[in-house]
């Protein structure tokens, strides 16, 4: 089926631009993809942190419907298509299982238009129309009808693919899912290897009628580096309510999430020996809190995982049973209960000294999320 044009953001059959952030969960999340090639061509696809479809009105043999109308997808002023939610959806529901229909390795030696074209004659007619119904952005209108055509492709896989594991993965009803940043976003993306599948699960409850958010690369930064990101990769001017905010909380919410950033970026030093156990935990508190405050609770599970790790490695069994514990509700709301990080969370939290880290450094009494650092 040959490209039709679309514009970008606007209705019919949609604009996307889906760069999943790749999330801290499956190692996170979100964040920025990058599509290398390795003939040292840098193709700049960011793929966004986690996702699927499901529940969506849209029937594809790509979207399985698991929780009934959970969500529909509509045309919405300004954005192109998007995804609302067609009843109350409780905090931790999975909203999408999903598999690719193009998966592509993030690294290639041809040319990427080349291998999605290859991989679009793969496809049924079915499966081509659904590819040619997405958005893109970033493809001038008035080329000639040959040239137009030919970028439509690519233009389709950069504006849609999200990271899937060591691939790049378009996943169609996940694909409609629009952005929002910092605590705007109620939805998240997260690439199954051993089931092949992306999920998407809510991270937030979502009242009926609310449009179903993701984020597509880490927001924790302050809002004009944010819409630049947008504008520069997805071609859109965000007005999320964290972007839309009145200057001097957009302000105060910046901050936090510079704070947040920082402290994340700190963590590691603990494993360089920079900074001890107790200040290590005390940074994974720290990020907690100002995540309360600004309403960013993304990433928790993995977070709560890193505590463990430094509680396992000081033997403090106290402590890894409170994060652990603390682990497996969080990365159950955002990676479903049965995923990787929530069943060895929950293996950890029944016997600490099976973690691997058990016992590695000097023994300490780092604490856990209460604060406390009473004993074993
Ligand atoms: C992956 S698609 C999302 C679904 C898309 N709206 C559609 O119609 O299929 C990404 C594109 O959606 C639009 N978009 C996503 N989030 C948006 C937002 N918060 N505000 C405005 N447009 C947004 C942009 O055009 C972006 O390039």
């Amino acid at each position: 089926m040959a490209p039709k044009r679309r514009a970008a953001g606007h209705s019919q059959t949609t604009p996307a631009g889906n760069e999943k952030l790749l999330q801290s969960t499956t190692t996170r999340t979100v964040a920025t993809f990058l599509f290398t090639l390795v003939a040292a061509v840098i193709l700049g696809i960011f793929l966004r942190p986690t996702a699927q479809p499901g529940n969506s009105h849209e029937d594809s043999p790509h979207s399985r419907l698991l929780s009934e109308h959970a969500f529909v997808v509509r045309d919405l002023p300004g954005r192109g298509k998007g995804a609302i939610a067609a009843r109350d959806i409780q905090q931790g529901e999975l909203l999408v299982r999903e598999p690719p229909l193009v998966l592509l390795p993030s690294a290639v030696t041809a040319s990427p238009n080349q291998l999605i074209v290859e991989a679009l004659s793969r496809l049924s007619p079915e499966g081509v129309e659904i590819f040619y119904n997405l958005s893109y952005v970033r493809v001038p209108e008035n080329l000639p009808p040959a040239q137009f055509a030919e970028r439509v492709p690519l233009a389709i896989f950069e504006t849609n693919a999200v990271a899937a594991g060591s691939n790049v993965g378009l996943f169609p009803t996940m694909a409609r899912l629009n952005h929002g940043c910092s605590h705007s976003f109620n939805s998240v993306y997260s690439w199954r290897e051993t089931e092949g599948v992306l999920t998407v699960h809510a991270l937030k409850a979502i009242k009926k009628g609310e449009e179903l958010l993701t984020a597509y690369f880490d927001t924790r930064r302050p809002r004009h580096e944010r819409r630049q990101h947008l504008k520069q990769v997805y071609d859109f001017h965000c007005t999320c309510p964290s972007c839309a905010l009145p200057d001097k909380q957009s302000r105060v919410s910046d901050a936090r999430l510079v704070k947040m950033s920082g402290l994340q970026a700190k963590l590691p030093s603990w494993a360089e020996g920079k900074l001890d156990g107790r200040d290590a935990i005390q940074v994974v508190r720290e990020l907690w809190s100002l995540g309360d405050a600004e309403g960013y609770t993304s990433g928790r599970g993995r977070l709560a995982a890193d505590a463990v790790y430094v509680a396992a490695a000081h033997s403090d069994r106290h402590g890894v049973i409170g994060w652990a514990e603390l682990g497996v509700k969080w990365a159950t709301y955002e990676l479903g209960g049965d995923s990787e990080l929530a069943e060895e969370l929950r293996r950890t939290a029944a016997e600490p000294s099976s973690h691997p880290m058990w016992g590695r450094q000097a023994s300490m009494q780092v604490g856990g999320p209460d604060g406390s650092a009473t004993a074993a």
